[in-house]
């Protein structure tokens, strides 16, 4: 048995994993793939590089394949319509902020501002005298009673609503009067509904409040669910599974006794394609969706879900890769056509598809890889969109799940999302907050220009910007004008020197800009074509010149990658030795994600980043740019109507300090590294020489030292044991 195969994944994907040369699952592999196996909805926050995406695509593969092979041999359809759900508070019919612990018994809201309510799984309809109890188990604001499923999950500001309130108020169509009498922490109300004479009533600590409300004729004949609406508040319900702290009036029956020619199922939250049909009919209809943040981004994920589903036989999982640059139509025939079952894809193609030729109807993972990058780049409400399209919990009982990723998932945005949209998730936090693989040497140069002069006799130098093209900087001056100029000039010239010095033959280069990165490239054409050989990758090249580019420096057909933001998240390069980072990004997360392209699978990387000691003017063209940057020469301050601002990247590199609570250690524009003690000589690319990791390095550079030690104290507890015990047992 494989190590795979001991955290419970099939034999077939196993097999794919080792062919991959994995041996051991990594920690977050080892962690994430049984919870994902074992149905939860998972947050999983570990460094770059760790392995993530295996984490979730092993376990997804395995559930798809396994629903594949169930619905092939007939047993997903034959969902027993024997058995209703059992009677617990809806995980699909309840409103934003209105959890349900696991038990279904126990609700909670902690929205200070607004009502979140929820109803029960199942209602009754007829006739019959019915009950339950809510008990209040906190301070806070709540409403229980009966409802229909037309009414409003904020219970009695409706017609179709019967609540009874905290406040000693009964409300129906929004109409609040008052009715028995106040009530709170550790109270127990019964909720009784009498079908048979069309009434609503409730008890407060088994005290009979007397009549609530007479249900109108129209509405008698409807199903009547069990309902609750709280502000900060929390309630446990008892339909019926135990036994009541009070008595039900005679006559009464606990709900849940219910027999099943009653019983309603509630169908709010059901997608209406998956109420009565089958699981999976519907060709353009997939089980997992996973969206990831750039194209190549999804192109590598998906190749990953290729490699690890091949051994998969009867039936094949079929994968389709949904993202721009490449034919919509292809994707549509392949949806209607060959069927899908994982769909990987960025976030605006997936929303073209959704007008109609994407069902999210059977969908039971979601996967939002680099989760926070994807808030940030505002698709949370495509995000929200796409959750609501799908089923909260499938007709055999399986419950949507959501896998949440990143390396810099502490953000805010994220766990405002998790709160929202995620069923009692588990963090799997390896680190506790964002933090960088220890197989990365991350440095710092700082770029002065007041201090290297070298700028104002540069024969050869680097096309800049452009930003000061209407300033005047002239050199002699020092203006922050000039400084900015020079700092751009010097950037280019500290680049090359950190190529020689480290003799790198294979790079990524982050720069802020796609202008910055042609004219880097331009630049290294200029100076040496082959020894600085590079392409480019930002939003601006086509599509087929962007998936071209960067193949030829995986292949390593060229040494260098010079690109934006659009490659700092994920990418995955094997053996990549080293990155620079012309500029520092602006969102210190994205730090974390570019110098994460290197010291991946406990490989070392170096990662350089050139700092600025002044201001820098830059570009900036924000929604106001009509044409967003292209062709644009508008060089005035953004406060004053332009496309431009002062970058101020000591502020920059503060902020990612403070928020890695680290000091990124500095070097001297020679761009020597010092050697790591600890470490001893390491080769950027490759494993660490002593194999295994610092710990064990450490142990062995010790363990003669303790040996010595151990000698020394029992040579002094023997010198100890002479002198006194004998001298003691000679004189007795
Ligand atoms: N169990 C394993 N054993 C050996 N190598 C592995 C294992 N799991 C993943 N890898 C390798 O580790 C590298 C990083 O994996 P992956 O791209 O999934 O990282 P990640 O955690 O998603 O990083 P990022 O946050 O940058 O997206 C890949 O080259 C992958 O092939």
């Amino acid at each position: 048995m494989t190590a795979f195969e001991e955290f419970g994944v099939l034999p077939e994907i196993a097999k794919a994993v080792e062919e991959l040369g994995w041996i051991l699952p990594t920690d977050i592999q080892a962690e994430g793939i049984p919870l994902v196996l074992g149905g939860g909805d998972v947050l999983m926050a570990a460094e770059t590089g760790s392995g993530k995406t295996a984490a979730f695509c092993l376990p997804i593969i395995q559930i798809v394949w396994e629903t594949l092979k169930d619905i092939e041999s007939g047993k997903a359809n034959r969902i027993s319509k024997s058995t209703s759900p059992p009677w617990t508070m809806s995980i699909m019919d309840r409103g934003n902020a209105f959890a349900v612990d696991p038990t279904g018994l126990r609700v909670q809201s902690r929205e200070l501002r607004e009502w979140h309510g929820g109803r029960c799984t199942c209602g009754v309809q007829g006739s019959g005298k019915w009950g339950f109890e809510a008990t209040v188990t906190d301070e806070g604001l709540c409403r229980v009673g009966w409802s229909t499923l037309e009414a409003s999950l904020d219970l009695g500001t409706d017609r179709f609503g019967f609540g009874f309130g905290g406040t000693g108020k009964k409300s129906n169509n929004k109409q609040f009067d008052n009715y028995g009498e106040a009530f709170g922490k550790n109270d127990v109300i019964t909720c009784l509904l009498d079908l048979d004479k069309g009434e609503i009533a409730f008890l407060k600590n088994g005290i009979d409040l007397g009549s609530a409300f007479t249900v109108d004729k129209q509405l008698r004949n409807s199903a009547f669910f069990p309902a609750v609406v709280l502000k900060n508040a929390e309630i446990a319900l008892n339909f019926g599974s135990t036994k009541f702290k009070y008595t039900l009036p005679t006559g009464f029956c606990p709900i849940c006794s219910t027999p099943r020619d009653l019983t309603v199922i509630n169908t709010n939250g059901y997608s209406s394609l998956d109420t009565n049909k089958s699981t999976k009919n519907a060709k353009n209809a997939p089980f997992a969706v996973i969206i990831e943040p750039s194209r190549e981004l999804a192109e590598q994920t998906c190749s990953q879900v290729k490699n690890f589903k091949k051994y998969l036989e009867n039936p094949k999982i079929k994968e389709l890769l949904v993202i721009g640059g490449i034919n919509i139509k292809d994707q549509i025939y392949a949806l209607q056509n060959e069927g899908v079952d994982i769909i990987v894809g960025t976030p605006g193609r997936l929303e073209d598809l959704i007008q109609g030729y994407l069902s999210l109807a059977n969908c039971r993972f979601f996967v939002l890889d680099e989760a926070d990058g994807l808030l940030k780049q505002g698709y949370t409400e495509l995000i929200e969109r796409l959750y609501r399209q799908m089923p909260k919990l499938t007709t055999d009982g399986r419950r949507l799940q959501m896998i949440v990723c990143s390396a810099t998932l502490h953000a805010f945005e994220v766990k405002k999302m998790a709160e929202k949209l995620m069923h009692f998730p588990t963090w799997i936090d390896l680190k506790g907050e964002d933090a960088v693989p220890e197989t990365v040497h991350h440095v710092i140069v700082k770029v002065d220009p007041q201090k290297d002069r070298s700028w104002c006799s540069l024969r050869k130098h680097i096309q800049t910007d452009g930003v000061h093209s209407q300033d005047n900087i002239r050199p002699g001056m020092n203006s922050p004008e000039v400084l900015s100029e020079a700092v751009k000039l010097l950037k280019g010239e500290y680049v090359v020197k950190a190529i020689d010095e480290h003799n790198m033959d294979r790079a990524i280069i982050f720069c802020r800009t796609k202008l910055d990165c042609d004219n880097l490239e331009r630049y290294f054409k200029l100076i040496d074509a082959k020894k600085y050989s590079c392409v480019c990758l930002h939003g601006d090249r086509k599509p087929h010149e962007r998936k071209a580019n960067l193949e030829a420096f995986k292949k390593e057909q060229v040494k260098f990658l010079i690109c934006t933001d659009v490659a700092a998240r994920g990418i995955d390069i094997t053996e990549l030795p080293f990155m620079i980072n012309v500029t520092l990004p602006d969102e210190k997360s994205n730090y974390v994600h570019r110098i994460g392209r290197v010291g991946r699978a406990e490989r070392m990387g170096l990662a350089i980043s050139l700092v600025s000691t002044v201001p820098e003017k830059v570009w900036y063209h924000g929604e106001w740019c009509k044409t967003r940057g292209r062709n644009c020469w508008n060089t005035r301050l953004t406060d004053d109507g332009g496309c431009c601002m002062w970058y101020n990247e000591m502020q920059y590199l503060a902020d990612i300090e403070e928020h890695l609570n680290i000091t990124i250690q500095q070097i001297q524009p020679d761009m020597k590294v010092p050697c790591d003690e600890f470490d001893g000589k390491v080769v950027y690319g490759q494993k660490r020489k002593l194999t295994g990791s610092t710990y064990q390095t450490h142990t062995v550079q010790m363990a003669p030292i303790v040996k010595e030690l151990a000698k020394l104290e029992s040579e002094a507890q023997i010198i100890f044991l002479k002198r006194h015990y004998l001298k003691i047992c000679r004189r007795v």
